[in-house]
Protein backbone atom coordinates (compact mmCIF):
# COMPACT_ATOMS: atom_id res chain seq x y z
CA UNK A 1 0.00 0.00 0.00
CA UNK A 2 1.09 3.59 -0.88
CA UNK A 3 2.24 6.01 2.17
CA UNK A 4 -0.61 8.83 3.03
CA UNK A 5 1.31 11.66 1.63
CA UNK A 6 1.55 14.69 3.91
CA UNK A 7 2.06 18.42 3.14
CA UNK A 8 2.78 20.98 6.09
CA UNK A 9 1.42 24.42 5.04
CA UNK A 10 3.20 27.25 6.81
CA UNK A 11 5.45 24.23 7.80
CA UNK A 12 8.57 27.87 8.51
CA UNK A 13 6.33 28.83 11.15
CA UNK A 14 6.58 27.50 15.01
CA UNK A 15 3.72 25.26 14.68
CA UNK A 16 4.70 23.84 11.84
CA UNK A 17 8.31 23.19 12.50
CA UNK A 18 7.07 21.35 15.17
CA UNK A 19 4.81 18.81 12.95
CA UNK A 20 8.00 18.76 10.68
CA UNK A 21 10.06 17.81 13.58
CA UNK A 22 7.44 14.99 14.85
CA UNK A 23 7.10 13.63 11.42
CA UNK A 24 10.51 14.05 9.84
CA UNK A 25 11.67 10.81 10.81
CA UNK A 26 8.33 8.63 9.99
CA UNK A 27 8.75 6.37 7.46
CA UNK A 28 5.09 5.38 7.45
CA UNK A 29 4.58 9.13 5.36
CA UNK A 30 5.45 10.68 2.80
CA UNK A 31 5.90 14.34 3.06
CA UNK A 32 5.28 16.84 0.24
CA UNK A 33 7.77 19.57 0.66
CA UNK A 34 7.51 23.11 -1.21
CA UNK A 35 10.29 24.85 -2.64
CA UNK A 36 11.79 27.67 -0.27
CA UNK A 37 11.17 30.52 -2.45
CA UNK A 38 7.87 29.62 -3.43
CA UNK A 39 6.03 28.86 -0.10
CA UNK A 40 4.06 31.70 0.06
CA UNK A 41 3.05 31.21 -3.84
CA UNK A 42 -0.89 30.10 -4.70
CA UNK A 43 -0.26 28.15 -7.44
CA UNK A 44 2.45 26.18 -5.99
CA UNK A 45 0.65 25.35 -2.83
CA UNK A 46 -2.87 24.77 -5.22
CA UNK A 47 -0.86 22.21 -6.27
CA UNK A 48 0.46 20.14 -3.15
CA UNK A 49 -2.48 20.75 -1.21
CA UNK A 50 -4.60 18.79 -3.67
CA UNK A 51 -1.92 16.00 -4.23
CA UNK A 52 -2.03 15.65 0.06
CA UNK A 53 -3.78 13.06 1.49
CA UNK A 54 -4.05 14.91 4.32
CA UNK A 55 -2.54 18.98 4.96
CA UNK A 56 -2.06 20.75 8.01
CA UNK A 57 -2.80 24.44 7.80
CA UNK A 58 -0.01 26.31 10.37
CA UNK A 59 -1.22 29.20 8.95
CA UNK A 60 -2.48 32.81 10.20
CA UNK A 61 -6.13 32.83 9.95
CA UNK A 62 -7.09 34.09 6.62
CA UNK A 63 -4.25 32.32 5.19
CA UNK A 64 -5.93 29.05 6.42
CA UNK A 65 -9.61 30.03 5.09
CA UNK A 66 -7.56 31.15 1.87
CA UNK A 67 -5.57 27.60 1.75
CA UNK A 68 -9.41 25.21 2.15
CA UNK A 69 -10.48 27.30 -0.60
CA UNK A 70 -8.06 26.18 -2.55
CA UNK A 71 -8.78 22.52 -2.55
CA UNK A 72 -10.63 20.59 -5.06
CA UNK A 73 -9.56 17.13 -4.10
CA UNK A 74 -12.35 15.73 -2.21
CA UNK A 75 -9.62 13.33 -0.85
CA UNK A 76 -7.34 16.04 0.85
CA UNK A 77 -8.27 15.97 4.55
CA UNK A 78 -7.19 18.92 6.41
CA UNK A 79 -6.48 19.44 10.25
CA UNK A 80 -6.46 22.91 10.93
CA UNK A 81 -3.89 24.20 13.70
CA UNK A 82 -5.65 28.11 13.36
CA UNK A 83 -8.57 29.61 14.87
CA UNK A 84 -10.28 30.18 11.69
CA UNK A 85 -12.43 27.06 11.66
CA UNK A 86 -12.82 25.74 15.44
CA UNK A 87 -16.87 25.96 15.36
CA UNK A 88 -17.21 26.17 11.97
CA UNK A 89 -19.92 24.07 10.75
CA UNK A 90 -18.81 20.77 9.07
CA UNK A 91 -15.45 21.10 11.15
CA UNK A 92 -14.64 18.69 13.73
CA UNK A 93 -13.26 19.71 17.58
CA UNK A 94 -9.98 17.73 17.57
CA UNK A 95 -9.91 16.99 21.14
CA UNK A 96 -9.93 13.31 21.27
CA UNK A 97 -10.09 12.45 24.95
CA UNK A 98 -13.64 14.24 25.34
CA UNK A 99 -16.41 11.27 24.73
CA UNK A 100 -17.39 10.92 21.57
CA UNK A 101 -14.60 12.83 19.79
CA UNK A 102 -12.18 10.31 18.98
CA UNK A 103 -14.70 8.46 16.47
CA UNK A 104 -15.88 11.65 14.66
CA UNK A 105 -12.04 12.44 14.25
CA UNK A 106 -11.21 9.01 12.85
CA UNK A 107 -13.95 9.85 9.85
CA UNK A 108 -13.38 13.19 9.08
CA UNK A 109 -12.57 15.18 6.19
CA UNK A 110 -12.14 18.66 8.26
CA UNK A 111 -10.51 18.87 11.36
CA UNK A 112 -10.19 22.27 13.76
CA UNK A 113 -7.14 21.71 15.95
CA UNK A 114 -7.72 23.62 19.21
CA UNK A 115 -6.61 26.99 20.56
CA UNK A 116 -3.88 26.38 23.54
CA UNK A 117 -5.44 27.62 26.37
CA UNK A 118 -9.26 26.39 25.19
CA UNK A 119 -7.53 22.60 25.23
CA UNK A 120 -6.71 23.69 28.97
CA UNK A 121 -9.62 25.02 29.87
CA UNK A 122 -12.03 22.79 27.68
CA UNK A 123 -9.87 19.32 29.62
CA UNK A 124 -11.33 20.61 33.18
CA UNK A 125 -14.41 22.34 32.27
CA UNK A 126 -16.39 19.87 29.73
CA UNK A 127 -16.26 16.77 31.90
CA UNK A 128 -18.12 18.59 34.60
CA UNK A 129 -20.70 20.09 32.23
CA UNK A 130 -21.29 16.78 30.34
CA UNK A 131 -21.29 15.19 34.36
CA UNK A 132 -24.17 17.64 35.11
CA UNK A 133 -21.51 18.89 37.72
CA UNK A 134 -21.08 22.60 36.39
CA UNK A 135 -24.40 24.06 35.47
CA UNK A 136 -24.05 25.74 32.07
CA UNK A 137 -25.00 29.37 33.62
CA UNK A 138 -22.09 29.14 36.01
CA UNK A 139 -20.40 32.61 36.27
CA UNK A 140 -16.80 30.77 35.49
CA UNK A 141 -13.79 32.74 35.27
CA UNK A 142 -10.29 31.54 34.43
CA UNK A 143 -7.11 32.72 34.25
CA UNK A 144 -3.90 31.60 32.63
CA UNK A 145 0.22 31.68 31.99
CA UNK A 146 1.52 31.35 28.52
CA UNK A 147 5.29 31.34 27.44
CA UNK A 148 6.01 33.61 24.56
CA UNK A 149 6.12 30.99 21.58
CA UNK A 150 2.55 30.66 22.37
CA UNK A 151 1.88 34.03 19.92
CA UNK A 152 3.64 32.81 17.38
CA UNK A 153 7.23 34.35 15.31
CA UNK A 154 6.68 37.73 15.82
CA UNK A 155 6.34 37.49 19.30
CA UNK A 156 9.51 35.25 19.66
CA UNK A 157 11.45 37.54 18.10
CA UNK A 158 10.47 40.34 19.98
CA UNK A 159 11.34 38.22 23.47
CA UNK A 160 14.59 36.81 22.30
CA UNK A 161 15.74 40.30 20.73
CA UNK A 162 18.87 41.43 23.29
CA UNK A 163 17.50 45.07 22.64
CA UNK A 164 14.62 44.84 24.03
CA UNK A 165 11.76 46.89 26.54
CA UNK A 166 12.50 46.44 29.91
CA UNK A 167 8.58 45.57 29.68
CA UNK A 168 9.00 42.04 28.76
CA UNK A 169 11.09 40.90 31.61
CA UNK A 170 7.96 40.81 33.52
CA UNK A 171 4.56 38.73 32.93
CA UNK A 172 2.23 40.85 31.09
CA UNK A 173 -1.74 40.40 31.40
CA UNK A 174 -3.27 41.21 27.95
CA UNK A 175 -6.61 40.35 26.03
CA UNK A 176 -8.22 42.83 28.97
CA UNK A 177 -10.59 43.28 26.80
CA UNK A 178 -12.20 39.89 27.44
CA UNK A 179 -12.50 38.99 23.79
CA UNK A 180 -9.58 36.70 23.61
CA UNK A 181 -9.85 34.37 20.51
CA UNK A 182 -9.91 31.08 22.22
CA UNK A 183 -13.76 32.36 23.56
CA UNK A 184 -16.23 31.10 21.12
CA UNK A 185 -14.65 27.50 21.39
CA UNK A 186 -14.43 27.20 25.08
CA UNK A 187 -18.15 28.05 25.28
CA UNK A 188 -19.25 25.97 22.24
CA UNK A 189 -17.23 23.25 23.23
CA UNK A 190 -18.28 22.96 26.63
CA UNK A 191 -21.92 23.77 26.01
CA UNK A 192 -21.33 26.79 28.47
CA UNK A 193 -24.81 29.45 28.15
CA UNK A 194 -22.37 32.39 28.21
CA UNK A 195 -18.60 33.31 27.62
CA UNK A 196 -16.15 32.46 30.86
CA UNK A 197 -14.49 35.58 31.95
CA UNK A 198 -10.68 35.17 30.44
CA UNK A 199 -7.79 36.66 31.24
CA UNK A 200 -4.61 35.17 30.31
CA UNK A 201 -0.81 36.23 30.88
CA UNK A 202 2.23 36.05 28.30
CA UNK A 203 5.58 35.18 30.57
CA UNK A 204 9.18 35.75 29.79
CA UNK A 205 9.92 31.65 29.24
CA UNK A 206 9.91 30.10 25.39
CA UNK A 207 7.11 27.21 26.12
CA UNK A 208 4.86 25.89 28.43
CA UNK A 209 1.45 27.01 29.73
CA UNK A 210 -1.01 26.67 32.93
CA UNK A 211 -4.80 27.34 32.63
CA UNK A 212 -6.47 27.91 35.69
CA UNK A 213 -10.26 27.54 36.54
CA UNK A 214 -11.55 28.90 40.37
CA UNK A 215 -14.73 27.22 41.82
CA UNK A 216 -17.20 27.32 44.61
CA UNK A 217 -17.60 24.22 45.63
CA UNK A 218 -21.44 25.43 47.07
CA UNK A 219 -22.41 26.67 43.59
CA UNK A 220 -21.99 22.97 41.77
CA UNK A 221 -24.74 20.47 41.47
CA UNK A 222 -24.87 17.54 44.03
CA UNK A 223 -22.52 17.49 47.41
CA UNK A 224 -18.60 18.28 45.72
CA UNK A 225 -15.49 18.04 47.46
CA UNK A 226 -12.37 17.93 46.23
CA UNK A 227 -12.40 14.50 46.07
CA UNK A 228 -15.32 13.88 44.08
CA UNK A 229 -13.89 16.20 41.36
CA UNK A 230 -10.83 14.04 41.47
CA UNK A 231 -13.26 10.99 41.20
CA UNK A 232 -15.31 12.78 38.44
CA UNK A 233 -11.25 13.45 36.04
CA UNK A 234 -9.97 10.27 37.11
CA UNK A 235 -13.47 8.39 36.12
CA UNK A 236 -13.70 10.47 33.13
CA UNK A 237 -10.11 10.12 31.38
CA UNK A 238 -9.66 6.67 32.63
CA UNK A 239 -7.15 4.89 30.11
CA UNK A 240 -6.36 7.81 28.38
CA UNK A 241 -2.32 8.37 27.75
CA UNK A 242 -1.87 12.15 26.87
CA UNK A 243 -4.36 13.26 29.77
CA UNK A 244 -3.77 12.44 33.58
CA UNK A 245 -5.07 13.61 36.81
CA UNK A 246 -2.14 14.82 39.41
CA UNK A 247 -2.05 14.13 42.89
CA UNK A 248 -3.13 17.43 44.59
CA UNK A 249 -0.51 19.12 45.73
CA UNK A 250 0.11 20.23 49.60
CA UNK A 251 -0.85 23.80 50.63
CA UNK A 252 2.89 24.65 51.85
CA UNK A 253 4.62 23.14 48.66
CA UNK A 254 2.10 23.68 45.72
CA UNK A 255 3.75 25.42 42.97
CA UNK A 256 2.25 24.17 39.49
CA UNK A 257 5.58 25.23 37.18
CA UNK A 258 4.20 26.52 33.52
CA UNK A 259 7.14 24.94 32.02
CA UNK A 260 7.28 21.56 33.22
CA UNK A 261 5.38 19.81 30.52
CA UNK A 262 8.12 21.58 27.61
CA UNK A 263 8.55 19.38 25.24
CA UNK A 264 6.08 16.94 25.76
CA UNK A 265 2.99 16.04 24.52
CA UNK A 266 0.89 14.91 27.45
CA UNK A 267 -1.76 17.19 29.65
CA UNK A 268 -2.21 16.91 33.34
CA UNK A 269 -4.61 18.24 35.23
CA UNK A 270 -4.79 19.46 39.29
CA UNK A 271 -7.21 19.38 41.47
CA UNK A 272 -6.62 21.46 44.59
CA UNK A 273 -8.65 23.74 47.19
CA UNK A 274 -9.30 23.83 50.33
CA UNK A 275 -13.16 24.36 52.33
CA UNK A 276 -15.40 25.43 50.00
CA UNK A 277 -13.09 26.56 47.23
CA UNK A 278 -11.37 24.79 44.76
CA UNK A 279 -8.90 25.62 42.20
CA UNK A 280 -8.80 23.43 38.74
CA UNK A 281 -5.39 23.45 36.81
CA UNK A 282 -4.79 22.22 33.35
CA UNK A 283 -0.75 22.04 32.91
CA UNK A 284 0.26 21.47 29.28
CA UNK A 285 2.95 22.74 26.10
CA UNK A 286 1.32 25.34 23.84
CA UNK A 287 3.39 23.89 21.31
CA UNK A 288 2.71 20.48 22.24
CA UNK A 289 -0.60 19.56 23.74
CA UNK A 290 -1.76 22.71 22.87
CA UNK A 291 -0.63 22.88 19.03
CA UNK A 292 1.27 20.43 17.16
CA UNK A 293 1.20 17.42 19.09
CA UNK A 294 -2.39 17.37 18.92
CA UNK A 295 -2.35 17.89 15.39
CA UNK A 296 0.17 14.45 15.09
CA UNK A 297 -2.46 12.73 17.51
CA UNK A 298 -5.21 13.67 15.03
CA UNK A 299 -3.20 12.97 12.30
CA UNK A 300 -2.54 9.36 13.79
CA UNK A 301 -6.67 8.95 14.14
CA UNK A 302 -7.69 10.20 11.14
CA UNK A 303 -4.95 7.63 9.04
CA UNK A 304 -6.42 4.58 11.39
CA UNK A 305 -2.34 5.02 12.91
CA UNK A 306 -1.76 3.99 16.90
CA UNK A 307 -2.69 7.87 18.31
CA UNK A 308 0.15 8.55 20.21
CA UNK A 309 3.01 7.64 16.99
CA UNK A 310 5.55 10.19 16.92
CA UNK A 311 4.70 12.40 20.01
CA UNK A 312 6.83 13.04 22.97
CA UNK A 313 4.78 11.67 26.65
CA UNK A 314 7.66 11.04 29.15
N1 LIG B 1 2.17 29.12 18.58
C1 LIG B 1 1.26 28.43 19.24
O1 LIG B 1 1.47 28.03 20.42
C2 LIG B 1 -0.02 28.07 18.59
C3 LIG B 1 -0.40 28.55 17.34
N2 LIG B 1 -1.60 28.17 16.77
C4 LIG B 1 -2.09 28.66 15.47
O2 LIG B 1 -1.37 28.04 14.42
C5 LIG B 1 -1.25 28.94 13.33
C6 LIG B 1 0.21 29.19 13.07
O3 LIG B 1 0.72 29.82 14.24
P1 LIG B 1 2.26 29.95 14.54
O4 LIG B 1 2.94 28.75 14.00
O5 LIG B 1 2.40 30.29 15.97
O6 LIG B 1 2.58 31.25 13.65
P2 LIG B 1 3.94 31.71 13.00
O7 LIG B 1 3.79 33.18 12.79
O8 LIG B 1 5.07 31.22 13.80
O9 LIG B 1 3.94 30.94 11.60
C7 LIG B 1 3.02 31.17 10.58
C8 LIG B 1 3.67 30.75 9.28
O10 LIG B 1 2.74 30.94 8.20
C9 LIG B 1 3.46 31.54 7.12
N3 LIG B 1 2.49 32.25 6.27
C10 LIG B 1 1.83 33.41 6.53
N4 LIG B 1 1.02 33.71 5.52
C11 LIG B 1 1.16 32.73 4.59
C12 LIG B 1 0.61 32.49 3.31
N5 LIG B 1 -0.29 33.33 2.76
N6 LIG B 1 0.99 31.39 2.63
C13 LIG B 1 1.89 30.53 3.15
N7 LIG B 1 2.49 30.71 4.36
C14 LIG B 1 2.10 31.80 5.06
C15 LIG B 1 4.43 32.48 7.83
O11 LIG B 1 5.44 32.85 6.94
P3 LIG B 1 6.71 33.76 7.42
O12 LIG B 1 7.68 32.75 8.00
O13 LIG B 1 7.20 34.38 6.17
O14 LIG B 1 6.20 34.72 8.43
C16 LIG B 1 4.90 31.59 8.95
O15 LIG B 1 5.96 30.75 8.57
C17 LIG B 1 -1.94 30.24 13.71
O16 LIG B 1 -3.23 30.27 13.18
C18 LIG B 1 -1.95 30.17 15.23
O17 LIG B 1 -3.02 30.91 15.70
C19 LIG B 1 -2.38 27.28 17.44
C20 LIG B 1 -2.07 26.78 18.66
C21 LIG B 1 -0.89 27.20 19.36
C1 LIG C 1 0.78 33.73 24.34
C2 LIG C 1 -0.18 34.03 23.20
O1 LIG C 1 -0.23 35.13 22.69
N1 LIG C 1 -0.96 33.04 22.80
C3 LIG C 1 -1.91 33.14 21.72
C4 LIG C 1 -2.70 31.89 21.58
C5 LIG C 1 -1.98 30.81 20.86
C6 LIG C 1 -2.91 29.80 20.22
O2 LIG C 1 -3.46 28.86 20.72
O3 LIG C 1 -3.19 30.15 19.04
P1 LIG C 1 -4.44 29.95 18.14
O4 LIG C 1 -5.70 30.22 18.83
O5 LIG C 1 -4.22 30.92 17.11
O6 LIG C 1 -4.43 28.61 17.67
C7 LIG C 1 -2.93 34.24 21.98
O7 LIG C 1 -3.34 34.42 23.11
O8 LIG C 1 -3.42 34.78 20.98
Amino acid sequence: MSKPKIYIDGKEGTTGLQIYERLGGREDLELLLIDDEKRKDLTERKKLLNAADLVFLCLPDAAAVEAVELIENPGTRVIDASTAHRTAPGWVYGLPELHGQREKIRDAVRVANPGCYATGFISLVRPLVEEGVLPPGYPLAAHALSGYTGAGKKAIAQYEDPGRERELDSPRHYAVGLRHKHLPEMTAVCGLSHEPIFSPIICDYPRGMVVVVPLRLSMLSGEQSIESLRDLYSTYYQGETLVTLRPGDAPKCGFIGANNLEGKDTLQIFVNGSGEQAVLTARLDNLGKGASGAAVQNMNLMLGLEETLGLVLE
